[in-house]
């Protein structure tokens, strides 16, 4: 019996506050227990048993309705009444005071525990993992021809709805043994049902298929980055990401890869071989020690650090230390940073973790970008992909928050991942391009200064320095013209004006030709290759052979969402080279070597060892990042097929623009006769 005097344990009622706070606001558990400073609490006892309610909280509901709880209890309040359930059912087993809410929960308890004991097959079940994802490495096989490959072997292909994401997720849900369907966004992802072996499978030892989540493949899809492009990955190994960029590029363009850690580098190296990603160059190095000046051709960045692998884990919100929290945040904002702006022509990063908590996503987000030299803005998710998304950043984080995207795993069937897109305001890159070009130019009249000083000395040491007067260092045009007029001792002087001119024009040719190749370049450049209208439905029985060339491809979705921001970036940066006056040529003459360097090494596999890491040189967030190698969930979980079995199908080996797309409409009837051999089910992972 409870006394009306007895109070509810007040750890009990403030764990019920953040719980709610959290379930209906968002945020994190974290977040919400430290900002309301509740330290002289045992923070981590509440941050167990709010936790855990979360992670029962679906079952908790199945059990008060059942026993009709929150209808016979009116005044019992249903948070409180959730964790209250916790700690009995999961937590300590017992209750310890004498409230009335407490002792009405006790009251059910026999309920509680029948209904737990009946249904101990269902929360299992609950508990079953998400659909299987695949990706076409389309660098090896075209995704028509993976389509026709499963057919082949008596898989039935769903086509992906052309309705709403939701109606999508629900053909997910009702996928059956044998099924298979298309991604609703990423047309070279293949969903699967849970469990779908392919650890033997001969795609997969032929790297033509990959185990990458469909959450992990979104970075690089609204990445977009068009054919040609220059990308530079941070955080590259294993490099899921890196081979799926490569394949987005049809592997023309650049993608420099970076990876400190010496073994994942070899991982990627590896990776990146076998899937025949010609266009990477990787790079051992720490991504934070790349200067300002070096890659400066990078127009795109993935940046996708180490951080606590929250998502990757069924449990949504598992405990962290606080302490390794703030290291990981701070080590993220770190390379956020240097992503922003240590690359000039930066115009699009993609920030991702497969973390759940805000403090690796929203809150670095915008800590870095209200506080950014370069201006950048976040980018409204939910638009890029027209409204066909779900779950979005904390209103907390106000609208910087919620430009950004989340998955969930019990809504978008995937791991849980955070991704925010940065563009680079326009002016702003306007402005740090004409910097750059205006400190080369001082740089250059400096080292001419320099040079004529030296050679006053060293050629003639009798001559007084009256020579420096005549000096002008070259700026413009005007003042190179100036410069005819100088007396003899200036002649040097002009010999490296004119060879300096030469090398204007031959860059300014070579930049000029750059972006004719960048204007030349189809629309469907932009997109993800997707599926031929050819591939068959199993209702037809035979798949059609045909095969329709077309000019323009591909793909719906990725045409559609992303094309036009990367037809945009893409005029934006040939008015922008339009418009920047010679000094931009000049400074691209200056530096002229990545377009030198590019050109030669264009479509080449190079694999460049870089200095290793040398340990005394880090400072000390990098060497603590060292403590989060081991944290990084990837590493453990990705899946490099190491043996080759017999080759098969080398004639399916055509260009993504081969392809044509999938008329989107549901197709099937009979189930296919079941080759259970080649079905074994098994819980192979997939790497984010
Ligand atoms: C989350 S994983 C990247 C996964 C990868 N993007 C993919 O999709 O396969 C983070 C990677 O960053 C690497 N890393 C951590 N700190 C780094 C640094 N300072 N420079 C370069 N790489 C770093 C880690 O070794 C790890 O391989």
């Amino acid at each position: 019996m409870f006394e009306h005097s007895v109070k509810v344990p007040r750890h009990y009622k403030i764990a019920a506050n953040i719980f709610k706070k959290v379930s209906t606001e968002g945020g994190s558990v974290k977040s919400l227990l430290y900002d309301n400073k509740l330290r002289h609490f045992r923070t981590d006892v509440l941050f167990a048993i709010i936790t855990e309610t979360i992670k029962h909280v679906a079952e908790i509901d199945k059990i008060f309705e059942s026993c009709s709880l929150l209808e016979n209890e009116p005044r019992l309040d249903p948070w409180l009444a959730k964790i209250l359930t916790t700690e009995l059912l999961y937590g300590k087993k017992e209750l310890p005071g004498k409230s009335k809410p407490e002792q009405t929960i006790l009251s059910y308890r026999e309920k509680f525990e029948n209904y737990k004991s009946e249904h101990q097959d269902d929360t299992k079940a609950e508990a079953t993992p998400r659909p299987r994802y695949i990706r076409v490495n389309t660098n090896l096989l075209t995704t028509s021809d993976a389509i026709r490959w499963f057919q082949d072997e008596e898989y039935r292909f769903i086509r992906c709805t052309s309705g709403s994401y939701d109606d999508y997720l629900e053909q997910v849900k009702n996928l059956t043994e044998y099924d298979f369907t298309q991604d609703y966004h990423v047309k070279t992802v293949f969903v699967f049902p849970p469990g779908t072996k392919f650890h033997n499978h001969e795609l997969y030892l032929e790297n033509k298929i990959i185990l990458q989540n469909k959450a992990s493949t979104l970075s690089v899809h609204l990445l977009a980055p068009p054919t040609g492009s220059v990308v530079l990955d941070m955080c590259a190994a294993p490099g899921m990401k890196t081979t799926q960029l490569a394949a987005y590029i049809r592997n023309n363009g650049k993608i420099y890869a970076v990876e400190r850690n010496e073994k994942r580098y070899q991982i990627l190296c590896d990776f990146v071989q076998k899937t025949a990603s010609s266009s990477v160059q990787t790079i051992h190095r720490d991504c934070l020690e790349i200067k300002k000046g070096e890659y400066e051709d990078v127009e795109y960045i993935i940046l996708d650090p180490s951080c606590s692998g929250s998502g990757m884990d069924i449990s949504v919100h598992n405990y962290i230390e606080e302490s390794r929290l703030a290291k990981l945040t701070s080590l993220q904002e770190k390379f956020l940073k240097h992503a922003m702006n240590s690359f000039p022509k930066a115009k699009r990063i993609v920030y991702s973790t497969c973390s759940m908590f805000p403090e690796e996503n929203e809150r670095v987000i915008t800590n870095v970008v209200k506080t950014s030299r370069a201006k950048w803005r976040v980018q409204d998710v939910k638009e890029l992909l027209k409204g066909q998304w779900n779950n979005f950043g904390s209103a907390m984080y106000g609208s910087m928050g919620t430009r950004c995207l989340y998955a969930k795993p019990e809504v978008d069937l995937t791991t849980g991942f955070f991704l925010a897109v940065l563009d680079r305001d326009q002016k702003d890159m306007e402005k740090s391009l004409k910097m750059e070009s205006e400190l080369a130019h001082k740089n250059k009249s400096k080292q001419e200064y320099l040079n004529f000083i030296d050679r006053k000395y060293n050629l003639n040491s009798n001559d007084s320095v009256e020579g420096v007067e005549n000096f002008k260092p070259s700026v413009d045009k005007s003042d190179k013209k100036k410069k005819n007029k100088h007396s003899q001792s200036d002649d040097s002087i002009e010999q490296d004006n004119i060879k300096d001119n030469s090398n204007d024009i031959s860059v300014n040719a070579k930049v000029k030709k750059h972006k004719k190749n960048k204007r030349s370049q189809p629309e469907s450049d932009f997109a993800e290759p997707t599926v031929e209208d050819d591939v068959g439905c199993d209702t037809e029985q035979v798949v059609k052979k045909k095969k329709k060339k077309r000019d323009k491809p591909d793909d719906e979705t990725e045409n559609s969402v992303n094309g036009t921001s990367n037809r945009k970036h893409k005029l934006d940066i040939e008015n922008l080279a339009d418009n920047l006056n010679e000094l931009v040529v000049d400074n691209l003459c200056d530096s002229g070597e990545p377009v030198k360097k590019k050109n030669k090494k264009k479509d080449k596999h190079k694999i460049v060892i870089e200095d290793s890491y040398n340990v005394d040189d880090k400072d000390e967030l990098a060497q603590k990042s060292d403590e989060y190698l081991s944290q990084d969930v990837n590493s453990s979980e990705l899946e490099i097929p190491v043996k080759k079995k017999k080759k098969r199908n080398k004639e399916n080996m055509e260009t993504e623009s081969d392809q044509l797309q999938v008329d989107t409409e549901m197709v099937t009837d009979e189930p296919p006769k079941k080759k259970k051999k080649k079905h074994k089910r098994n819980e192979n992972k997939e790497t984010c």
